[in-house]
Protein backbone atom coordinates (compact mmCIF):
# COMPACT_ATOMS: atom_id res chain seq x y z
CA UNK A 1 0.00 0.00 0.00
CA UNK A 2 1.86 3.31 -0.64
CA UNK A 3 2.19 5.78 1.61
CA UNK A 4 -0.31 8.79 1.50
CA UNK A 5 1.62 12.30 0.72
CA UNK A 6 2.54 14.14 3.57
CA UNK A 7 0.09 17.11 3.79
CA UNK A 8 2.00 18.95 7.10
CA UNK A 9 5.46 18.47 8.38
CA UNK A 10 5.13 18.85 12.52
CA UNK A 11 8.61 20.17 14.25
CA UNK A 12 8.44 17.80 17.70
CA UNK A 13 10.14 20.11 20.86
CA UNK A 14 11.33 18.95 24.20
CA UNK A 15 8.38 18.56 26.75
CA UNK A 16 8.93 21.69 29.58
CA UNK A 17 6.33 23.18 31.79
CA UNK A 18 5.89 26.70 30.57
CA UNK A 19 6.09 25.90 26.93
CA UNK A 20 2.94 22.96 27.58
CA UNK A 21 1.16 25.86 29.80
CA UNK A 22 -1.30 26.52 27.24
CA UNK A 23 -2.45 22.78 26.91
CA UNK A 24 -2.48 21.84 30.55
CA UNK A 25 -0.04 20.74 33.13
CA UNK A 26 3.35 18.64 32.91
CA UNK A 27 3.94 16.17 35.38
CA UNK A 28 7.54 16.44 37.09
CA UNK A 29 9.69 16.50 40.50
CA UNK A 30 12.02 18.93 38.63
CA UNK A 31 11.84 22.50 38.64
CA UNK A 32 9.07 21.54 41.83
CA UNK A 33 9.73 22.48 45.55
CA UNK A 34 8.98 19.21 47.95
CA UNK A 35 8.75 18.50 51.65
CA UNK A 36 9.84 15.69 53.43
CA UNK A 37 7.18 13.24 54.94
CA UNK A 38 7.09 9.69 56.23
CA UNK A 39 9.73 11.02 58.99
CA UNK A 40 11.93 12.06 56.00
CA UNK A 41 11.95 8.97 54.28
CA UNK A 42 9.74 11.21 51.41
CA UNK A 43 9.64 13.99 49.57
CA UNK A 44 6.25 14.70 48.79
CA UNK A 45 5.83 17.34 45.65
CA UNK A 46 2.42 18.59 46.16
CA UNK A 47 -0.31 19.10 44.00
CA UNK A 48 1.40 19.41 40.82
CA UNK A 49 -2.04 19.04 38.05
CA UNK A 50 -5.77 18.99 38.96
CA UNK A 51 -8.10 17.38 37.49
CA UNK A 52 -10.89 18.82 36.03
CA UNK A 53 -14.63 17.72 35.72
CA UNK A 54 -17.32 19.85 33.76
CA UNK A 55 -20.07 17.39 33.79
CA UNK A 56 -21.73 15.07 35.74
CA UNK A 57 -19.65 11.65 37.08
CA UNK A 58 -16.81 11.72 39.01
CA UNK A 59 -12.79 11.40 38.11
CA UNK A 60 -11.28 8.15 38.25
CA UNK A 61 -7.99 6.25 37.69
CA UNK A 62 -7.42 3.60 34.95
CA UNK A 63 -4.36 2.48 33.71
CA UNK A 64 -3.72 2.02 29.59
CA UNK A 65 -1.15 -0.61 29.19
CA UNK A 66 0.41 0.81 25.43
CA UNK A 67 1.83 -0.82 22.46
CA UNK A 68 4.75 1.44 20.96
CA UNK A 69 3.75 3.78 17.74
CA UNK A 70 7.00 4.18 16.05
CA UNK A 71 8.12 7.67 14.87
CA UNK A 72 7.19 7.14 11.37
CA UNK A 73 3.75 6.21 11.80
CA UNK A 74 1.95 9.70 10.07
CA UNK A 75 -0.61 11.94 12.69
CA UNK A 76 -4.08 11.26 11.09
CA UNK A 77 -6.05 12.41 14.23
CA UNK A 78 -7.30 14.80 16.72
CA UNK A 79 -9.52 14.76 19.76
CA UNK A 80 -11.03 16.75 23.08
CA UNK A 81 -12.76 16.03 25.75
CA UNK A 82 -15.29 18.48 26.29
CA UNK A 83 -15.98 17.58 29.66
CA UNK A 84 -12.75 16.60 31.51
CA UNK A 85 -9.23 16.80 32.07
CA UNK A 86 -6.91 13.89 30.84
CA UNK A 87 -4.05 12.40 32.65
CA UNK A 88 -1.15 10.55 31.38
CA UNK A 89 1.36 9.52 33.96
CA UNK A 90 4.15 6.78 32.73
CA UNK A 91 4.26 3.66 35.14
CA UNK A 92 7.89 2.80 34.44
CA UNK A 93 11.17 3.91 33.85
CA UNK A 94 11.93 5.89 31.19
CA UNK A 95 8.69 6.05 28.95
CA UNK A 96 8.89 8.66 26.70
CA UNK A 97 5.66 9.62 24.62
CA UNK A 98 5.07 12.11 22.02
CA UNK A 99 2.19 14.65 22.80
CA UNK A 100 0.26 16.32 19.91
CA UNK A 101 -1.44 19.09 20.63
CA UNK A 102 -3.77 22.27 20.60
CA UNK A 103 -5.39 24.55 22.21
CA UNK A 104 -9.21 24.09 23.24
CA UNK A 105 -10.77 27.19 21.57
CA UNK A 106 -8.92 26.41 17.96
CA UNK A 107 -11.62 25.76 15.94
CA UNK A 108 -11.65 21.56 14.33
CA UNK A 109 -10.84 23.41 10.98
CA UNK A 110 -8.06 25.42 12.18
CA UNK A 111 -6.30 22.51 13.21
CA UNK A 112 -2.94 22.71 12.08
CA UNK A 113 0.87 24.24 12.51
CA UNK A 114 1.10 26.61 14.35
CA UNK A 115 -1.77 26.17 16.30
CA UNK A 116 -1.02 22.67 16.52
CA UNK A 117 2.16 21.66 18.13
CA UNK A 118 4.32 18.62 19.10
CA UNK A 119 6.19 17.76 22.47
CA UNK A 120 8.58 14.59 23.25
CA UNK A 121 8.69 13.91 26.89
CA UNK A 122 11.77 12.51 28.77
CA UNK A 123 10.26 9.04 30.00
CA UNK A 124 9.71 10.62 33.51
CA UNK A 125 7.50 12.61 32.45
CA UNK A 126 3.45 13.47 32.45
CA UNK A 127 0.84 15.19 31.43
CA UNK A 128 -2.01 16.77 32.28
CA UNK A 129 -4.53 18.22 29.42
CA UNK A 130 -6.47 20.78 30.39
CA UNK A 131 -10.60 19.93 29.72
CA UNK A 132 -11.38 20.58 25.79
CA UNK A 133 -7.38 20.37 24.54
CA UNK A 134 -6.74 18.83 20.82
CA UNK A 135 -4.57 16.25 21.48
CA UNK A 136 -3.57 12.71 19.52
CA UNK A 137 -4.31 9.65 21.73
CA UNK A 138 -1.71 8.52 23.76
CA UNK A 139 1.03 7.72 21.94
CA UNK A 140 4.57 6.25 23.70
CA UNK A 141 7.32 5.13 22.21
CA UNK A 142 8.08 2.31 24.07
CA UNK A 143 5.68 -0.44 25.18
CA UNK A 144 4.20 0.33 28.91
CA UNK A 145 2.05 1.34 31.24
CA UNK A 146 0.25 4.49 31.90
CA UNK A 147 -1.65 5.86 34.42
CA UNK A 148 -4.66 7.80 33.46
CA UNK A 149 -6.90 10.60 34.95
CA UNK A 150 -10.05 11.49 33.70
CA UNK A 151 -13.79 11.87 33.74
CA UNK A 152 -16.11 8.62 34.78
CA UNK A 153 -18.98 8.87 33.22
CA UNK A 154 -22.45 7.66 34.84
CA UNK A 155 -23.53 5.03 32.60
CA UNK A 156 -25.43 5.96 29.75
CA UNK A 157 -23.79 9.29 29.22
CA UNK A 158 -22.84 10.68 25.62
CA UNK A 159 -19.62 9.67 24.96
CA UNK A 160 -17.16 13.06 25.31
CA UNK A 161 -14.40 12.31 22.78
CA UNK A 162 -14.56 14.65 19.08
CA UNK A 163 -12.34 13.63 16.86
CA UNK A 164 -11.02 15.38 13.47
CA UNK A 165 -9.15 13.94 10.99
CA UNK A 166 -6.20 16.27 10.09
CA UNK A 167 -4.78 14.06 7.04
CA UNK A 168 -1.23 13.05 6.74
CA UNK A 169 1.50 14.73 9.30
CA UNK A 170 4.91 13.68 9.53
CA UNK A 171 6.98 14.74 12.27
CA UNK A 172 10.44 16.62 12.41
CA UNK A 173 12.69 16.53 15.08
CA UNK A 174 13.88 20.14 16.85
CA UNK A 175 17.58 20.41 15.90
N1 LIG B 1 -9.95 6.52 24.57
C1 LIG B 1 -9.31 6.86 25.66
O1 LIG B 1 -9.75 6.59 26.76
N2 LIG B 1 -8.10 7.51 25.53
C2 LIG B 1 -7.96 8.63 24.64
O2 LIG B 1 -8.84 9.65 25.09
C3 LIG B 1 -6.54 9.13 24.64
O3 LIG B 1 -6.33 10.36 24.66
O4 LIG B 1 -5.64 8.26 24.60
NI1 LIG C 1 -7.99 11.55 24.93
Amino acid sequence: MPALPTTHWLTVQPLTAESFAPFGQVIECKGHCSFPINGGTCQRYHDLAQPQLRAEGRIGMSLFHAQALPWNLPLQVLERHAYTSQAFVPMGQALPMLVVVAPADVPAYALQPPHVQAFLSDGQQGINLAPGTWHHPLRTLKEGTWLVVDRIAPPGSPVDCEEHDIGNWDLVCAR
